[in-house]
């Protein structure tokens, strides 16, 4: 049965890489796919993984029908065994439902990769609708840490290493900002509520009033 998939994790955690793979095995054995993404890093019509592997894609636009797409694509003779979806945290629940659709009404499989959750830890729309309606939620299997070495669960927004917690849902970044930009760092749930990035956590371990004192 063709399913609807939701990879799902952190940042950082391999989920463009896996859509990659996911991309080549299924094209090395003939297969054609049809491949969405939205905001990558790497600019318009991409999909990149920090691997350094990059591949085309189809730009996903506001209020674009993406099983309007698909039928489109069949209908002009084109084929589509499969459907890879990246960065599917920033397409509309509309959007989502109209994967689904692709997976009911033309059996053909769909996987989405994305991030659940937004810097201040609230589900994204898009990767809400994901869980309501995914046959699957897989959670990757390679996890990011947490600068205290525990398994990354939460993504945290940064400017110059302080993490911030106003802004808008959107902000298209990386995890290695240099550190006066907007960046982002991954975070157990622990330090995500404490608002301990790594560099805070560096500069309260510095402090004279976590330093032992009279020890000379
Ligand atoms: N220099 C490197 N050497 C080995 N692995 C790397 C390197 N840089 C990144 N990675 C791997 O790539 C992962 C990020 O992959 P990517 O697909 O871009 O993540 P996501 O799409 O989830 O944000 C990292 O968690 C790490 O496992
Ligand atoms: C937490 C969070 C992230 N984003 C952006 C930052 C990146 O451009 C993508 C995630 O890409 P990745 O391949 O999973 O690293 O999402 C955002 O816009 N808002 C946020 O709160």
């Amino acid at each position: 049965m063709p399913e609807l998939v939701f990879f799902s994790g952190t940042m950082d955690c391999g989920k463009s890489t896996l859509a990659l793979q996911i991309e080549h095995n299924r094209s090395a054995r003939g297969l054609a796919g049809i491949i969405f993404t939205r905001d990558d890093r790497a600019g318009e019509g991409k999909l990149s993984s920090r691997l350094g592997l990059v591949t085309d894609a189809v730009e996903v636009e506001d209020g674009q029908d993406l099983y309007a797409h698909v039928v489109g694509h069949l209908s002009q003779g084109g084929r589509a065994d499969y459907v890879i979806a990246d960065e599917a945290q920033f397409l509309a629940p509309e959007q989502i439902d109209q994967l689904a659709r692709v997976v009911d009404d033309l059996d053909i499989d769909v996987y989405a990769f994305g991030i659940t959750t937004d810097f201040r830890s609230k589900l994204f729309p898009g990767s809400q609708r994901l869980v309501e309606l995914a046959d699957r939620v897989e959670v990757l299997q390679v996890e990011a840490l947490c600068w205290c070495g525990a398994r990354a669960t939460h993504n945290a927004r940064t400017i110059g290493g302080v993490m911030v917690v106003e802004g808008a849902q959107v902000v298209v970044g990386d995890v290695t900002q240099s550190s006066d930009e907007v960046g982002y760092e991954v975070l157990c749930r622990r330090h995500h509520r404490r608002r301990m990035t790594a560099a805070s956590a560096r500069a309260a371990a510095l402090s004279p009033d976590v330093l032992p004192i009279g020890t000379a």
